[in-house]
Formats: C-alpha cells, structure tokens, sequence
C-alpha cells in the first residue's frame, strides 16, 4: 500500500500514523476507527495557499466542508487562513458552533431553504452561490425584509464535461446545479441580479466536478467563465470583481490515479486567469477556490478488525471487516477503489487475492474488490489509505450500526476529534407513540 503523509511502518511491521501505531489506536479506541492526519492536512491547506500566494492574485481558498466536516477540522482550516464553503444549515451550524468566522463562509446548494437562508443571513455569512432563479428571488425577498444585502456570486455550468464518474461531474448543462452558460440562463440570470436591489452581486461561480486529474477541464472553464464575463461587461456594463472556479482536484486513491500537486493545479488555473481576463476591462478579479478532497482525502485512514471470511472455491474469498457501506459507501456508490494494508503484519508480504466485504445485509456492501493482502485471519487489522474525504461525512446508520469515532494523531499523540455513537445515540430520536405502549396481557 502506498503510504501517504506521515504514515509509515515501524520496526514490528505495524503501520504507525502521525507517530501513533495503529495497534495502540485500536486498543484505545476499538475499530472501526477513522484516523486522520493532521500534519498532511495542515500541509495541503499550505500548499494551496503558497500557490495562490505565488500567482500575485487576491484569492480565497474555501475548504469545501462537505468533504469531511467536524469542529476540529473547522479550527484547523481556520487556523491555516482557509475560508469555508458549506451546502446546508448542518455544516454552518457545526462551523459557527467552532467559532469559524462566518464572513469567510460561503453557502452552497440547489435547494438552500427559506430556514437555511435565514440563519445564514442572521449570522452575517459573507457569501451564497446561488443556483436558480427561484433561490435568487427568495433570497432577495428575505433580504429586503431584513433590510441587507448579501453578497452574492451565481453558480454557472459552463459546458465542460470533466473526465470523472457521472454522479460526480457538474459542469454540463443536463445537471441540477446552476445557471448554463451555452443556453443564455446565466446571462438572464446576471441581469436579473444585477436589477435586484437586496443583494449585491460579486460575479460568478462554475465548479466542473469531483476528483479530476487533467487540468485542461479547468482551463477550458477559465477560458469560458472569461468570455462570459467579458460578454456581460460589453453589453451590460457589468464587471465581475470575483470568479470562483469551485475544486475538483484529484488524489491519488490507487495506483491507477494519477494527480498532479496542488501547486500545479493553481499554477494551471491562474495562469488561465492571468490570460483569458486581461482581455476584460480594470483589474484582475479575485480568485476563489473551494477544494474538499485534495485537503482531506489522503489523510484519513479507516482501520478495521477482520473477522470471518468465506472461501468460494476457484470463485472468490470473502474477507470480513467490523465496519462496511455505512463508513464507507463510496465502492457502493461510484465503484471506487481503494489500498488497503493488514496494520499489524504491515511488512509481510500480500501473497492472497482477497474481497473486502462489509457487514451489512446488502450484497453491494464490499468496501474493495480483489486486493492482494497477507493472508488475513480474524484478528487481524485491515487499514484502508485514503478515506479522508468523503467518508465519515457521507456515513450512515444503516442496520443501526454504530458511526465509528474519528482520531486526530499528530507527532504520536491521538484526539478523539467525534466520539464513537453509542446504543443510545441510536435510539435516541425513536419515539413509541402511547398506543404502541405496552400492556399486561391478562388471561
Ligand atoms: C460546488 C462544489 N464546490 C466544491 C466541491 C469540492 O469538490 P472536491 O472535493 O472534489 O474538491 C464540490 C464537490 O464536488 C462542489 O460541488
Ligand atoms: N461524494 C463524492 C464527491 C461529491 C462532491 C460534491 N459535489 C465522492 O465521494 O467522490
């Protein structure tokens, strides 16, 4: 397995993590067990802001909090100078609820309520990517009755289809998200905008998709976004003082991946920047960026306890980990792949093709498809690399399983960052109405 960040193998083949051994974390903490490395997220948070330092632009970096989202994480992305950007009153809440200044928030979504829209406005957020026009309208309604003027960028789909998995792409007008360049609704759209008097429009935001690797996607959306742009300020007198290229930027998950460093990414992308707008009139607008897995993905390791396996002769072996679909839905969900290592033998070799399953009663429930791994028995420790992203924040209770907890380890010291859920967590929205209450059945 590829070891990323501070992961490496000590001297009794166990696989240590931020300088703690994964065999400690699972005694102290039970498995299954999401660790995260705060070293390597702290340095991805610098590599984009370096960059971005580098190009002589003014920008915002805005961690997309979807990605993985807890008040740690808010404090960490705080602490490294990054903005946030949030989709729902959940990831406001947890980020208000840290402390994290809201007027570097941005709110996102296809369907942000009235109630969500409120509460961010209340707060004071600094801005919304809105989506549509009946967002637009409400937004500017709830606004005037407030009396405010929020910031505003619209959210465009500029015609570029990004080499990914469907369910991830975002960029092409057959989607749910934003205003398309191609059939006129977004130039509608600035118009309109522009006319309303309760919000205050910055420019425009496109975001092309997830987990991309070419670079060329994002500069044929830079190449777009400024003809658009300079469309807009030639006909309508309208000039864009923000342009947000939303993130998409790949990692690496296996061998088959092959993404380029974060610097490369933003030198790509400013440098379109630099060249397609200074075709436009007056200064260079800001830059704003919203990458989500390229800060977290590789820092998170998910560890398990092997248990049974099934042998199918000449078909398949089975093997089976404590956790599953409800800690990891990816392979379920994109047939995602992953590496994965057995922790506590982590220098012996893989000589056997395995399937890692889940255990939950569904047959999708396999977290990776023939993997080659040290023979694994019940007992041993199975850690998957690169679940940072994508994980813990898309988790469910299916079966009622427990959500794991998650650890922050760092120069050999390991915080609970969210605590493991407990039975009581699990019932504790159930309500049994007063005619199910039980009674004593008399004969
Ligand atoms: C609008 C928007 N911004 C940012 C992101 C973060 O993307 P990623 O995690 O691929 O960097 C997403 C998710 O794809 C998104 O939809
Ligand atoms: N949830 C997706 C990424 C979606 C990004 C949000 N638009 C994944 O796990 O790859």
């Amino acid at each position: 397995m590829y070891l990323h960040g501070t992961s490496q193998i000590n001297d009794q083949g166990h696989l240590v993590i931020g300088g703690c051994d994964t065999v400690q974390l699972k005694e102290q903490y039970g498995t299954p067990l999401y660790i995260m490395d705060e070293h390597l997220i702290r340095s991805r948070c610098q590599e984009y802001m370096q960059a971005f330092q580098a190009s002589g632009l003014t920008f915002q970096v805005a961690y997309a909090s979807k990605a993985f989202c807890t008040m740690a994480m808010c404090r960490i992305v705080e602490e490294e100078g990054l903005s946030m950007d949030v989709v729902s009153e959940g990831e406001l809440y947890t980020a208000m609820q840290a402390g994290f200044p809201v007027e570097r928030i941005h709110f996102h979504g296809n369907n942000k309520t009235p109630d969500e829209l409120e509460m961010a406005l209340d707060a004071g957020i600094g801005c919304f990517v809105v989506d549509n026009f009946v967002e637009l309208q409400v937004l500017n309604a709830i606004a005037a009755s407030k009396k405010m003027m929020p910031n505003i960028l619209l959210r465009v789909t500029p015609g570029v289809e990004a080499h990914t998995h469907e369910y991830i792409s975002t960029g092409q007008e057959d989607s749910k998200f934003g205003f398309d360049v191609g059939n006129g609704t977004a130039y509608q759209a600035v118009k309109e905008a522009h006319s309303l008097e309760h919000v205050k429009l910055l420019g425009i935001h496109s975001h092309i998709g997830s987990q991309i690797f070419e670079v060329d996607g994002f500069q044929v959306a830079v190449e777009r976004v400024a003809a658009f742009a300079l469309e807009v300020q030639q006909q309508e007198g309208i000039s864009f003082t923000v342009i947000n290229l939303g993130g998409g930027f790949g990692i690496r998950y296996t061998s088959e991946d092959t993404p380029l460093q974060v610097s490369e990414y933003v030198e790509a992308i400013t440098t379109a920047v630099k060249e397609h707008f200074s075709k436009l009139e007056g200064a260079l607008p800001q830059i704003w960026v919203e990458p989500g897995r390229s800060i977290v993905g590789d820092a998170g390791t998910t560890l398990y306890t092997v248990g049974s396996n099934k042998d199918i002769p000449n078909v398949r072996k089975y093997v089976s980990v404590d956790g599953g679909m409800t800690d990891n839905p990816r392979l379920a969900l994109y047939e995602a792949k992953y590496e994965a290592v057995i922790a506590n033998r982590a220098n012996d070799e893989a000589t056997e093709l395995v399937s890692v399953a889940g255990k939950c009663c569904e047959s999708g429930d396999m977290l990776i498809w023939d993997i080659e791994l040290a023979s694994p028995v019940a007992g041993d420790l199975l850690a998957v690399a690169c679940t940072g992203a994508y994980n813990y924040s898309m988790a469910s209770n299916y079966n009622r399983i427990r959500r794991p907890a998650v650890v922050l380890v760092k120069d050999g010291k390991s915080d609970v960052i969210v605590e493991r859920e407990t039975f009581e967590d699990i019932t504790s929205n159930d309500v049994i109405p007063a005619r199910l209450t039980r009674t004593t059945i008399t004969t």
